[in-house]
């Protein structure tokens, strides 16, 4: 089996340390196949608009801020619609499956795919694996048509059904074959991509004429190079209600704790937006940042001070903090999920005994509320800026494989949408990060991995990790 990591990319360098990262395309194992005039050429709702294709030496860079002797770094090529594409309109038989958790936009990428193709490629055979990657070999499929998918944008999780582990390259590349198959599109976060570098590395190998694109999936915004992942807007505006919740509850009341727990598994994303986004937040807990309960500048210290600075206090913890704490105190668990994801034990629940523990030993009467909206906040429909962001990831995604290009994630990088080889997706999330939220941990990870220095550059603004009103 091909590891995503042994991969090869392709790497175009140019002039003044100018680097391509390109994607794959049809061209570097099927040399000779026919292209056609891009249908949109003839579309009335396209046509009028100037320069609607993109140049196909369009790249976008990753790292926009240089200096003046800076070598111009790492470029991607640019997503959008080709005047020539290597598909005819009846040729195509599309499918699209959904991998991994849940996340507020999947129905949105799902119905913008098969409007997509429909109304800008002509396409209309077009089928839904059901349950993820194990639907491939283990399930019905369903036939989607613009009508099929009319509404389902205005719902919560994903009409095709999800799951994780059970990825089988060979049976699902023979499932792809017998079905006949040419543009398979997996909608997923950094495992499902792994799992559709594999597949598309099979279809290399077998010389099949089927394009393999990535959307990227996961609320916690842990996947790099990508500016934001879809989904992860509107899951931070929905915990602003579970925050909003504690602080009337905390400030209520006398030495009122709230205390929220919020995704992300190995990421503080979620948790620190919104706490940034809030302002009613006094402390927030992330993986990347370790804490310490007792002692000096320990967070016993904190809540104390606060409570008798302000009468109540309110605390946000991403549910991967503190892991290395709850390990020491309870017994180790070392579970893991279907997919091989460490499962965390149930870090809020923890500190709200400890917390607890702690002022009764100072017999300090608190009260304290803790709120788990967990999956409150992946289980909704996207908000309306996702919802746009949803349309043109499938949108890229579409036109890169019409265009022959494969074996690729589409994304935002420094606000241009761009095909990313699968690979890049694969590494740390640190790129994501803005630098402001960067910590001194992130730096010393970045200096072992040997990652190009420029990429750290603003990392020297770092931050503490509690947030003080
Ligand atoms: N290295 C890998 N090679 C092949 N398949 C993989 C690999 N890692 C994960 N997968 C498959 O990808 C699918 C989704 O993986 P996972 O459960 O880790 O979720 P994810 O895509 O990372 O999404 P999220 O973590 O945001 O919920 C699973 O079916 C899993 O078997
Ligand atoms: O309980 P599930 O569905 O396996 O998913 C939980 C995980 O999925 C995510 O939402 C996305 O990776 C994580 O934040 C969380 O740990
Ligand atoms: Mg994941």
């Amino acid at each position: 089996m091909v590891n995503p990591g042994d991969m090869q990319i392709k790497f175009v360098p140019g002039t003044a340390g100018y680097v391509l990262e390109d994607v794959p395309h049809f061209t570097d194992y099927l040399p000779h196949l026919p292209t056609y005039p891009n249908p949109l050429q003839d579309n009335p709702a396209y046509s009028v608009v100037k320069q609607y294709f993109v140049n196909v030496d369009d790249t976008v860079t990753q790292k926009i801020v240089v200096h003046k002797d800076s070598p111009r770094g790492v470029h991607f090529r640019r997503a959008g619609p080709r005047q020539r594409v290597y598909f005819e309109s009846d040729e195509v038989h599309a499918c699209i499956v959904t991998c991994g958790g849940l996340c507020p936009g999947l129905n949105t990428v799902i119905r913008e795919i098969v409007c997509g193709l429909h109304y800008m490629y002509g396409v209309n055979k077009i089928l839904g694996i059901d349950g993820g990657y194990r639907g491939f070999y283990a399930k019905n499929t369903v036939t989607l048509t613009p009508k099929v998918v009319d509404d389902i944008h205005k719902r919560g999780g994903t009409t095709l059904g999800t799951s994780r582990g059970g990825h089988d390259t060979s049976k699902i590349v023979d499932s792809i074959q017998d079905r006949g198959i040419n543009q398979v599109y997996i909608i997923g976060g950094d495992g499902t991509q792994k799992g559709a570098a594999v597949i598309f590395e099979e279809i290399r190998r077998r010389g099949l004429k089927v394009a393999v694109a990535g959307i990227p999936k996961t609320i916690d915004n842990d996947i790099p190079v990508i500016d934001k992942s879809f989904g992860f807007d509107t899951a931070v505006e929905e915990a602003q209600r579970a925050i909003n919740a504690a602080h009337v509850e905390a400030e209520s009341i006398e030495n009122g704790i709230g205390l929220v727990k919020l995704m992300g598994r190995n990421s503080g994303f979620i948790a620190m937006y919104a706490t940034l986004a809030s302002r009613d937040v006094d402390c927030c807990l992330i993986p990347e940042s370790p804490f310490y309960l007792e002692g000096r500048g320990g967070l016993y210290e904190f809540i104390e001070k606060r409570l008798k600075e302000n009468g109540h206090i309110v605390i946000v913890i991403a549910e991967g903090a503190g892991q290395d704490l709850l390990s020491e105190s309870l017994q180790s668990m070392d579970q893991q999920d279907a997919s091989g994801n460490k499962l965390h034990q149930d870090v809020g629940l923890w500190l709200s005994h400890r917390i607890k523990e702690e002022f009764g030993k100072k017999k300090m009467p608190i009260n304290l509320k803790y709120i788990d909206p967990t999956y409150m906040i992946r289980a909704i429909p996207s908000n309306a800026s996702d919802n746009v962001y949803c349309t043109l990831l499938a949108h890229s995604a579409i036109h890169g494989a019409m265009a022959g290009y494969t074996g690729f994630t589409v994304g935002p990088v420094n606000g241009r949408h761009a095909y990313i080889p699968f690979n890049d997706v694969g590494k740390a999330a640190l790129f994501n990060k803005p630098a402001e939220l960067l910590e001194p941990r992130d730096i010393a990870e970045a200096k072992k991995e040997e990652l190009p220095a420029t990429s750290l550059l603003d990392g020297e603004n770092c931050k503490e990790t509690k947030v003080n009103k």
